[in-house]
């Protein structure tokens, strides 16, 4: 048994629940359905909007072959659409983890292996194509994104984060992404309605920006942008804006106040030493906005992202 991702619901709406997450893609090969104290756990790969979604101890489906079959033990990596991504500094591992993970009956194309940390202006990484190719389609919280990992920035571990902001986005506000990539925040923005500005460096994240807003129906509110977002118009215009561009976020605060409208919610990522993550932040945001009236509404720990050092979100509204 495997405490795996679960649909939960009741067995009377078992049938209906299983061919509508079968047509999405979204059943889990490799786990038996289960039911359990009245209720039903359909195993998924991905957690679809509209469901309730929890951890639940399921059996593996006999006849499929799992990587742990061929390898003796449980790899690990990371899942972004069809690509298993791996981070394995021995390459003789790296080559048999990948080998298994195609030969089992996953539904995984490509195996990747870090070839280097994100780095440069456009925060790319460069990869040891093991297996298959760097391009994707990836679901998250309901919303596809298609990638190119060669090319863009993208990183599934940010799902939940993502959900956190996208859940207080309101029909029609004017959000501003000013670090926007494939679209990870803007795309399910607005998919909830509101009018929403992608800008990115990259010219091919903002190809893929324009061509995932057309896959999930919404290109009439996203407007992208490539260019350097402090050469960008739309002064005064945003009521949110997403600053995730941890390491020199300080540096666009200037242009963030110029972005903001008279009352604005501004996401604010940083990364900082675990004795004061937030600090740093708070100031240079208080500094740059003394025009404002700046109120911290929530200080938040999105992940470890190294030793003693934590990848952190302030929420701080501006108001005028
Ligand atoms: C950490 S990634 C975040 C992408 C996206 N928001 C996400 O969560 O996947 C930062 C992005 O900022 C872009 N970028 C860096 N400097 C920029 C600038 N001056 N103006 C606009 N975009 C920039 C990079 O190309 C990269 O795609």
């Amino acid at each position: 048994m495997n405490e795996v991702p679960c649909v939960r619901v009741r067995p009377s709406a078992g049938e209906e629940t299983r061919q509508k997450l079968a047509g999405r893609d979204l059943l889990h090969p490799a786990y038996e359905i289960t039911v359990s104290e009245g209720w039903l756990y359909i195993p998924v790969v991905a957690v679809p909007d509209g469901y309730t979604v929890e951890e639940h101890a399921v059996p593996e489906r006999d006849q499929q072959t799992m990587p742990a079959d061929v390898l003796g033990f449980e790899p690990s990596y990371t899942r972004l659409g069809d690509i298993a991504i791996l981070d394995e500094d021995d390459p003789d591992r790296a080559r048999e983890i990948a080998d298994a993970l195609v030969a089992s009956d996953l539904p995984l194309c490509s195996v990747l292996n870090r070839a280097s940390k994100v780095k440069g202006e456009l925060r790319v990484r460069e990869w040891d194509v093991l297996a298959g190719e760097t391009t994707t389609v990836h679901r998250e919280y309901g919303t596809e994104f298609a990638l190119d990992l060669e090319a863009v920035y993208f990183s599934p571990r940010l799902a939940t984060e993502r959900h956190r902001v996208i859940e207080q986005v309101q029909p029609d506000e004017q959000f501003i992404d000013m670090f926007a990539g494939v679209g990870p925040f803007v795309v399910p923005a607005a998919a909830r309605g509101a009018n929403t500005v992608g800008v990115d460096l990259n010219p091919v994240a903002i190809e893929f920006l324009e061509e995932n807003a057309d896959r999930n129906g919404v290109t009439d509110r996203v407007t992208a942008i490539n260019a350097d977002v402090r050469e960008i118009d739309y002064t005064g215009w945003a009521d949110r804006i997403v600053m995730n561009l941890p390491h020199s976020a300080d540096a666009f605060l200037d242009t963030a106040v110029r972005l903001a409208g008279d009352e604005c919610l501004l996401h604010y990522y940083d990364i900082q030493h675990e004795d004061d993550p937030f600090g740093p932040g708070e100031r240079a945001i208080r500094a740059a906005a003394s025009g404002y009236s700046v109120t911290v509404e929530t200080r938040h720990t999105v992940r470890s992202y190294a030793p003693h050092e934590l990848n952190v979100c302030l929420d701080v509204r501006l108001s005028q």
